[in-house]
């Protein structure tokens, strides 16, 4: 069961993104079998986030056009259940990786986002340092391996998203968590019900 929360919170205004902002890319991978956990863990390949959220992230999209790059969204809202099985399927000593139930994770509140960068010129997903939800230290923000061009592109995402209210995780290139997340509820809503 997802913990218990007593106060008081914000309703939830759950955004698909590819409504707010259609240029925005996906590669939702966790309706895939192109994920750590081997299978779909959701029947829907789309991507949710309360608004003040979304509506920065279509603000970061904005801002890359010029420079040659969209967002390229892996996961957004992630209901509850999820964040069980990620933990339950993590060896204990890659569990830096996945969030813990019984606190939930940023992205059951709908406030927190996994992505890269897409070129668009060459159609496809930049390379940065490391993988999507690769369990190693490459996926340090600070990790200084790599070549200068996949750490400029990891530190350039990084920047257009602090200047749009979102902050690193430090075990995790791809993870942004956005201000104010405290304010919304952890939810288990799946998507086909939001
Ligand atoms: C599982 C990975 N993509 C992720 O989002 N990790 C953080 C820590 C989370 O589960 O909140
Ligand atoms: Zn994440």
């Amino acid at each position: 069961k997802p913990p218990q929360e007593t106060g008081t919170f914000k309703s939830s205004d759950l955004v698909e993104l590819k409504r707010l902002d259609p240029t925005i890319q996906l590669d939702i991978r966790y309706a895939t079998s192109n994920n750590f956990a081997g299978r779909p863990v959701y029947s829907e390949a789309q991507a949710f986030l309360q608004r003040p959220a979304a509506e920065a992230l279509a603000r970061v999209n904005k801002e890359l056009e010029p420079l040659g790059y969209r967002l390229l969204i892996f996961d957004g809202y992630r209901p509850w259940s999820v964040t069980k099985v990620f933990w339950d399927i993590t060896p204990k000593a890659k569990r830096e990786f996945v969030a813990n139930p019984k606190k939930g994770s940023r992205h059951n509140r709908g406030c927190a986002v996994d992505l890269s960068l897409w070129d668009i010129a060459a159609a496809k997903e930049v390379q940065m340092t490391g993988e999507y939800d690769e369990m190693s230290p490459r996926s340090y923000a600070n990790y200084a391996g790599g070549t200068p061009a996949q750490r400029a592109l990891r530190d350039l995402l990084r920047s257009k998203m602090e200047q749009n209210g979102f902050t690193v995780l430090e075990a995790e290139w791809w993870h942004f968590d956005f201000q104010g997340w405290k304010s919304y509820r952890i939810q288990n809503v799946p998507f086909n019900k939001i």
